[in-house]
């Protein structure tokens, strides 16, 4: 037997005590050990099960497992991406990692950052709106850092579009005067059936809406320049960064063009400040200290030894109300799946599946099943101590007193001996995020954190997190029904184009 094999055997052997038992026990020193403070954050895992003998079974498992020369190659840049041969530098953009990377990122950063003066300072015409078309990593993060971070700046009116339908585009579009719109396709690989049909959509309303050269008004954000060249968008306003970069890790790079523009350069540097101080922190924390690291421990305790098949996040903010989907793809994509970096069966769950929401909106909705359900879900509740808002501060006190209280209900529980309807069985894990503020630094932190927490899970499952060949099938057959390629459907697949379309989706 590997010896990753024997400690999660030994792990397996683990028995859980009751979370309150746990806080009885060992009171104020559980605190010193499970809750911890970085970059205008406090990560609380009181309210988990994980105990000291778990804790240091999962760091024997992080020395079995080599996260230490997993979490090096990271940063080094060496291909950490086996199964497309490929580095994952994502931390460069933040100044953190291989020199030749961060010295190409930040020659990239400084192209981008002179364009963003050159529009201010009027190269373009008068420009009032950004239409931002991507989708996936190319969307995901920019959409996340505008709704949390750019609802009171005012330098543009900034919408970002991914859906192919068209009338996601039809809304971004619906208030913006064409003459005064930049156009920014964003995609990595500028190859992307919806956002390259988005794309051309948005041209052809600024061509109806009397723009004598629609292509002028457009910028691309790509790591494959070429192509963008060849789409038409002139030399000058393509915006690349590194092949290196994963897609649903690009937000730190070009792609991130979006937040720089609209909420200013200071405020994209300080996000990329605050990625690079979680950076140094992972980088160099033993560990039982080191946030992302205790992190995975506790979804790892979880998914593997509890079972959990979900894990829920609820943003206590509404500035946060996209994180939940944000975090889906980051963790679904990258460690949904079912054979490791080497090719062999993973042999365990991959990652739970992440859903959630925001409070308190939820609590009236899905809390009843994580109070009284027969599921035990892990929840993470994100919540930040200053409000986001003028009026009456009642709202913030009831926001965030709902939040710990629910904490506190889901681990307490209370037994009811006449009624079992009305009995909670408690015993329920939450981790807390408590911020500071919501602001470019804290948000990019947050971000960063979220990125090695799902790295380090890669890596103590033997999965590679940066390739996601999941998708590709789906978008193959997709096409064929679009007349690229010949794939023969089966019966209820042709019958459901005839129903669709009156065709057979044959090629
Ligand atoms: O940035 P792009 O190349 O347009 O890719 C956009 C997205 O589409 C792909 O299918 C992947 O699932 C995502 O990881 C990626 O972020």
């Amino acid at each position: 037997m590997s010896s990753t094999e024997s400690t999660w055997s030994s792990l397996a052997a683990w028995q859980p005590r009751a979370i309150q038992a746990l806080l009885d026990e060992e009171g104020q020193g559980r605190l010193d050990r499970l809750v911890h403070r970085l970059a205008g954050i406090r990560f609380d895992w009181s309210k988990t099960h994980l105990d000291d003998s778990a804790l240091s079974n999962f760091a024997a498992l992080a020395e079995s497992a080599s996260l230490d020369s997993a979490r090096r190659a990271l940063f080094a840049g060496e291909i950490v991406n086996v199964t497309e041969g490929r580095a994952a530098e994502h931390t460069a953009q933040r100044g953190e990692g291989n020199a030749e990377s961060v010295h190409l990122a930040k020659a990239f950063h400084e192209r981008m950052r002179a364009l963003i003066e050159a529009i201010d300072a009027g190269a373009f015409g008068e420009v009032k709106h950004i239409l931002h078309i991507g989708i996936g990593g190319s969307a995901l993060g920019p959409d996340l850092l505008m709704d949390a971070l750019g609802r009171e700046t005012g330098r543009y009116d900034v919408a970002i579009v991914s859906n192919v339908d068209g009338a996601a585009l039809a809304e971004a579009v619906k208030h913006f005067d064409p003459a005064a719109t930049l156009v920014a396709i964003a995609s990595k690989t500028f190859t992307t059936t919806e956002t390259l049909l988005n794309a051309k959509s948005a041209l052809e309303w600024m061509a109806e809406g009397g723009v004598e050269d629609p292509l002028g008004q457009v910028i691309a954000l790509t790591a494959n320049p070429d192509k963008a060249l060849d789409w038409g968008v002139d030399e000058t306003r393509i915006l690349p960064f590194q092949e290196s970069v994963g897609g649903r890790y690009s937000l730190w790079s070009s792609i991130g063009f979006p937040a720089a523009i609209g909420l200013g350069w200071p405020a994209f540097e300080e996000l990329l400040e605050g990625a690079a101080e979680m950076d140094r922190h992972f980088r160099l924390s033993p560990w039982i200290e080191n946030i992302p690291v205790i992190a995975a421990f506790v979804d790892l305790l979880y998914a593997q030894l509890r079972g959990c098949q979900t894990r829920a996040l609820f943003a206590y903010d509404e500035r946060l109300r996209l994180l939940p989907s944000y975090l889906q793809q980051l963790e679904m994509e990258s460690n949904g799946k079912s054979v490791k970096a080497d090719g062999s069966p993973l042999g365990r769950p991959s990652a739970p599946v992440t859903w959630g929401g925001v409070g308190t909106d939820a609590q009236h909705a899905v809390f009843q099943l994580l109070h009284q359900g027969t599921h035990l879900i892990p929840v993470e509740f994100v919540a930040a101590i200053e409000p986001g808002h003028d009026f009456d501060e009642a709202h913030h006190t009831t926001l965030i007193g709902n939040c710990i209280a629910q904490g506190a209900a889901l681990m307490t529980g209370r037994t009811n001996a006449d009624d079992p309807a009305r009995t909670y069985p408690g015993d329920r894990p939450s981790t807390t995020l408590l911020l500071d503020r919501i602001d470019p630094r804290t948000l990019g932190a947050l971000i960063a954190f979220y990125e090695h927490r799902t790295f380090a899970n890669a890596v103590l499952l033997g999965i590679n997190p940066f390739d996601q060949f999941g998708v590709e099938l789906g978008k193959e057959m997709a096409k064929a029904i679009d007349g690229e390629g010949d794939i023969s459907f089966d019966i209820a697949t042709r019958a459901l184009l005839g129903a669709a379309f009156g065709s057979t989706g044959e090629a």
